[in-house]
């Protein structure tokens, strides 16, 4: 059987802003580039630094914006001319919710529901993301996660096949952020295409089936996860993280294959094909001088790593 097209297909996707008045009315270039494509059944994630051109290239694959340059195909058309036939089978949660103030949550989810044919059960998707705990309040008196919750649920209650979340996990507590990533699995296995923008490389490694990594406007890496963490080089990359006094420099021939860092003042990282030797060269250094690290504890290589390497700075 042939294999479907993917939902959504970008190429080479260019978007201009301006013109900008601090730049003497010249035009920005914000995209440069982009290429990417998204499959039914998976978790797509966009990642990338503030600014790094999440948002844009999301709202050029919803018709939001139009294209500067290159292509856009979501669901086979173009999304910039999309029929009222295309909007209906897409979700949309926007960053900022976009959610009118003086509405009542649960109004507005009943209100989104009647624009389709065939929508989910309100009152159940209700339940399923707590909306039915603070319904009748109105919007403005929500908190940022429970704003977020009800922009999630209006972007699903049209049964979409393909949903767009900027920022799904932005101000969740740790209860709600559990129940949208079910939510979000489960979309998956019902063969949605999920594409989701976040800077946070926890939630990308958690949910993610593909991953996009944007820098300046253009893709800069992708693959899986585990294709993406995979060691290039050297089986057996790790990274070895501990917390200790601050100013700690660790002669650089003690370990000469690592790479050390500290991120914050006493917090450490040391990246590389970590051996247990190492280990045990690093604990008679710091038992020689009086160092006890009150944390130690090791992983193997993240998504961090990677854009550590691709980018040469941390993404947060
Ligand atoms: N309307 C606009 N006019 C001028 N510049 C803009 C406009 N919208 C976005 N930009 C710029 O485009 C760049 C990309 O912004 P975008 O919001 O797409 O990034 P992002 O990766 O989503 O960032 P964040 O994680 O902060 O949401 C930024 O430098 C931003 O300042």
């Amino acid at each position: 059987m042939p294999t479907p097209p993917p939902a959504l297909e970008i190429d080479g996707l260019i978007k201009d802003f301006g013109p900008v008045g601090a730049l003497d009315g010249r035009m920005v270039r914000v995209l440069e580039g982009v290429s990417l494509s998204a499959e039914r059944g998976a978790v797509t994630v966009l990642l990338g630094a503030n600014g790094a051109g999440k948002t844009t290239t999301l709202e050029c694959a919803q018709g939001l914006q139009r294209a500067d340059g290159g292509t856009v195909r979501l669901l086979g058309e173009d999304p910039y001319r999309a029929t009222p036939h295309l909007r209906a089978r897409v979700g949309v949660m926007l960053q900022d919710g976009g959610l009118p103030p003086s509405v009542r949550p649960l109004a507005l989810l009943k209100h989104v529901a009647s624009m389709y044919s065939s929508p989910l059960p309100v009152d159940a998707l209700a339940e399923r993301l707590g909306l039915d705990e603070f319904g009748t309040v109105s919007i403005r008196r929500l908190s940022g996660g429970q704003k977020q919750r009800l922009a999630l649920a209006c972007a699903l209650v049209g049964r979409p096949e393909v949903v767009f979340l900027d920022e799904p996990s932005a101000g969740l507590d740790p209860q709600s952020r559990t129940i949208v990533f079910e939510l979000i699995r489960e979309l998956r296995a019902d063969g949605l295409a999920v594409i989701l923008t976040t800077h946070l490389l926890d939630d990308a490694q958690k949910l993610a089936d593909y991953v996009y990594i944007l820098e300046g406007g253009r893709t800069v890496a992708e693959g899986t996860v585990a294709a993406l963490t995979a060691d290039q080089d050297a089986d057996g990359m790790r990274e070895l993280r501990f917390e200790a006094v601050p100013g700690l420099t660790i002669p650089p021939d003690l370990l000469p294959h690592l790479h050390q860092r500290e991120d914050e003042p006493g917090q450490y990282v040391l990246r590389g094909a970590l051996t247990a030797a190492d280990i045990a060269h690093l604990a008679r250094w710091w038992d020689a001088r009086g160092v006890m690290p009150t944390a130690i504890s090791m992983a193997p290589r993240s998504l961090e790593d990677v854009f550590l390497d691709i980018s040469g700075r941390s993404i947060r």
